[in-house]
């Protein structure tokens, strides 16, 4: 490739970048070239420096060395102002959207420029949005509420609002991630819409089958620098997560049934109040007995939040829940804890962990009871453990849990909730975020815990995770269970159209 060439043709150049971390290297002289109007793939595993090479190129991280090119043209950011205004846009995994505005309020808010008080014109705002709606082929409508839209609505609204900012170059942070499967489809022919108008999007993902089948071009990240640049077409999933890797991967386990005849978790009749009129959670009994791991299948928001929080006695409710047959309806979530329930939160940095804190000191996060006595020698031992067992990419246990990548952080916090041998795991995405290598990591250490007697409640938007780990498996729609599904006879697909309701009266 000449010069030339790829100045005319590159959307985004990046040089040798290098971003040095204390005791990190998170990216070492990366070279990544990015064609203009391509899906351009980024994977590598937890850790490997993905989001920091991202996070540079949308100035909210300085490179300690390396040069940026957009459009051939050498660029220097300083805040994410400076890369939206060279056409770079940033779509999050958690969307930023308020629930109480409409679509078009969304958009234009925090996007116009507020002079001296002047009302914002919504009335050119709605004609702009129509226009990057027609163009591009993304269907919303602007004068609904986002509480009353999906998941893939919202975030078809979070790229309507970097396209309505100018984006030429969008960056997209694990997008299917929330997804069920037909709307992973929709994004997909969204994005191809979005590159047939000469768009360029970069996109992180832990799903290779997915990038495999919408990128135009892959680069493999590993620790810290750029490993190779594929071609889609002439790799499968798991040579590509070998090369993420670095070495063969080991192959998967075979399904067992470990379920025994003790329940460790017995709900019933649970039910939550009010939510303007409608209950949140609805007459929901089940039982979970030691070895038993059930899942809970769901679009997002329909209940599987409250209902972990009932469980775990942070929210009121009505009903009974049993753990090992004790009514633990009065007791504190503390209590429940300690009585052996290990608990992995839907929102790691929120209720996981103390991201300004030592790793050590997040290893006692919710497992003391608050006395002045602190088994600082224990925990960092136990730690430490934690760390080697499952694989926590750091430089030691005394940095802040902020400074490990997404991924590392669940590990640790699933390491945390997988010690002292509880009853119960109550987990909520377990593996969110976390790459196919510690996934299956992941799934080995629930995999043999069930076997020693573990009982799980499994929630999770990964389906292939849901169908692959459950021994039973229940669907949660409107805060109700609609649907017991056979895990061993049900494929993503069927599993996708029972969650959203399809099925719902056949
Ligand atoms: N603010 C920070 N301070 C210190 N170290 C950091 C910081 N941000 C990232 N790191 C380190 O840089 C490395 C790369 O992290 P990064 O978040 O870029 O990885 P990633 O590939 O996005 O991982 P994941 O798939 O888990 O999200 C990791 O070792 C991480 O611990």
């Amino acid at each position: 490739m000449g010069e030339a060439e790829i100045s005319t043709q590159t959307a985004v150049a990046l040089d040798g970048i290098t971003k040095r971390f204390p005791g990190v290297v998170a990216n070492r002289d990366i070279h990544l070239s990015v064609a203009k109007g391509h899906i351009h793939a980024i994977v590598g595993e937890n850790g490997a420096g993905k989001s920091t090479l991202m996070k540079i190129l949308y100035g909210m991280q300085r490179p300690d060395e390396g040069e940026i090119r957009i459009d051939g043209t050498p660029v220097s950011f300083h805040t994410p102002g400076d890369a939206i205004a060279a056409g770079i846009g940033m779509v999050h995994q958690h969307f930023m959207l308020a629930d109480n505005l409409t679509v078009l309020e969304n958009v234009v808010l925090g996007s116009e420029p507020r002079r001296g008080g002047l009302a914002l014109d919504f009335a050119a705002a709605r004609k702009k949005i129509k226009e990057i709606s027609d163009a591009y082929g993304l269907d919303v409508d602007p004068d609904v509420l986002v509480e009353d839209i999906g998941v893939g609505a919202r975030q078809r609204v979070e790229i309507l609002k970097v396209l309505y900012r100018g984006a030429r170059i969008l960056i997209l942070d694990e997008p299917t991630a929330v997804l069920v499967p037909h709307e992973v489809d929709e994004l997909f022919e969204n994005l191809h819409g979005l590159v047939r108008e000469g768009i360029t999007i970069i996109f992180i993902s832990h799903h290779l089958d997915e990038v495999l089948k919408v990128a135009d071009a892959i680069t493999v990240i590993r620790r810290g620098t750029t490993v190779a640049s594929v071609d889609p077409k002439s790799v499968t999933a798991r040579q590509l997560a070998e090369l993420m890797v670095g070495s063969e991967l080991p192959s998967p386990e075979t399904r067992e049934s470990t379920v025994t005849d003790t329940v460790a978790l017995e709900v019933s009749g649970l039910t939550m109040g009010n939510d303007g009129g409608r209950l949140l959670l609805e007459d929901i009994s089940f039982t979970i007995h030691k070895g038993e791991v059930l899942g809970i299948a769901g679009v997002e928001g329909n209940g599987q939040a409250e209902l972990v929080e009932a469980i775990m006695g942070i929210r009121a409710s009505t009903g009974a829940v049993r753990l090992s047959g004790a009514d633990i309806g009065d007791w504190s979530t503390l209590r429940r804890r300690e009585a052996g329930i290990g608990y992995i939160p839907e929102d790691r940095q929120r209720h996981g962990l103390l991201l300004l804190a030592p790793l050590w000191e997040n290893r006692i996060l919710g497992h003391n009871s608050g006395g002045i006595w602190i088994d600082r020698k224990g925990a960092r031992a136990d730690t430490q453990r934690i760390v080697e067992q499952y694989d926590v990419r750091t430089p030691g246990i005394d940095v802040d849990a902020a400074a490990l990548s997404g991924g590392n952080q669940q590990k640790l916090i699933v390491g945390r909730e997988m010690s002292g041998d509880p009853v119960l795991l109550i987990a909520s995405h377990p593996t969110r975020g976390v790459d196919v290598g510690a996934q299956a990591a992941i799934w080995d250490h629930l995999r043999s815990a069930r076997a020693a007697g573990l009982a799980v409640l499994l929630i999770s938007a990964d389906l292939d995770e849901l169908i692959g780990l459950s021994d039973t498996l229940k669907v949660l729609l409107r805060g109700k269970i609609v649907a017991d599904v056979d895990p061993a006879n049900v494929t993503p697909e069927q599993l996708g159209s029972a969650m959203t309701g399809a099925g719902e009266d056949a």
